[in-house]
């Protein structure tokens, strides 16, 4: 298989998966923009690892294989394999700085959640995000490229804590139903929450708590995106249009979030199709001043 079916094949995932970033993604100019769909193709292969079938054992060991291919050959470093994502990010990481060992962090973060780890006090839940989501912030700029990697790489690290964090406070219940806590343990008992589901499903704490719990970590989020978002002038005019509406669209579903916790916890928040698309066309108009 040669390099445009293998770029085809990740674009295709993108479309399909990336519910909230692709409106984002959409505004690169085609070469970064499949560059970046390797990326993402790559980067879902992990979670979905994590997240998927198995005995934990089976998924860590899922894991360690996805980690080989990094350091190849075979791998991305040589595109030698008949894996269509690694043809295509082994020719991305050719053409744009890619930092791959970025993605060794994202598996060191997966295997933190299929082992069930929890997070005692906000620094640690960090050190996550930066591995999660931190990582795919850096491979990004990697992509859009900018006149200063030393100031930008740490915010491009930021724009992702920013994300990770709401994503978190979206998927509160999901995550929970799975078994998983990523709130700091010491903010649960700062607000007295135990995030204990009863038989139905709901959450056993009292409304207001887990309403002051949520709305304590979305300040967090919000400062982490105030940061971030001082990544934009580093960018050209796309690529910060790209980020800008990534970063716009998340940004919106953590002012529903804030706005109503109760409802974010009972059921997976989204914006409409239109809503994403109206960010996105801001985004785009913005950047171009
Ligand atoms: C500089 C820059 C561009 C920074 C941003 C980096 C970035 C896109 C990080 C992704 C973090 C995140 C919340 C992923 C969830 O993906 P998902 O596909 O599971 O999302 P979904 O659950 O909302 O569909």
């Amino acid at each position: 298989m040669g390099v445009p079916e293998a770029y085809q094949h990740c674009e295709q995932i993108m479309r399909k998966q990336a519910r909230n970033f692709s409106y984002g993604l959409r505004l690169l100019p085609t070469p970064k923009r499949r560059a970046l769909s390797a990326v993402y193709a790559f980067a879902r292969r992990i979670d979905d690892i994590a997240d998927g079938e198995g005995t934990a054992g089976q998924r860590l060991a899922r894991l360690t294989v996805a980690r080989e291919a990094l350091d190849g050959p075979p791998g991305i470093r040589d595109g030698n394999s008949d894996d269509l994502v690694l043809i295509a990010l082994h020719d991305a990481a050719r053409r744009y700085p890619l930092p791959i060992a970025a993605f060794g962090e994202l598996i060191d973060g997966c295997a933190a959640d299929v082992r069930g780890t929890t997070y005692a006090r906000f620094d640690e839940l960090l050190s996550y995000c930066r591995c999660v989501a931190g990582s795919i912030g850096r491979l990004s700029l990697g992509v859009f490229g900018t006149d200063d990697p030393e100031g930008a790489t740490p915010l491009a690290d930021a724009l992702g804590v920013a994300l990770q964090i709401t994503n978190i406070l979206r998927d509160v219940r999901e995550d929970r139903l799975a078994g998983r806590i990523y709130l700091p343990i010491e903010d649960l008992e700062r607000f007295g929450c135990t995030l204990s589901l009863d038989g139905a499903g709901r959450f056993t704490d009292p409304p207001h708590r887990l309403a002051t719990l949520i709305r304590y970590e979305a300040v967090r989020a919000r400062e982490w995106f105030a940061d971030g978002m001082r990544l934009l002038p580093a960018l050209d005019t796309r690529s910060a249009a790209c980020t800008a509406a990534m970063a716009g669209i998340y940004r919106c579903l953590l002012d529903r979030i804030a706005a109503d916790p109760a409802v974010a916890l009972s059921a997976r928040l989204s914006l409409p199709p239109w809503a994403k698309a109206m960010v996105a066309a801001r985004a785009l108009a913005g950047a171009g001043r």
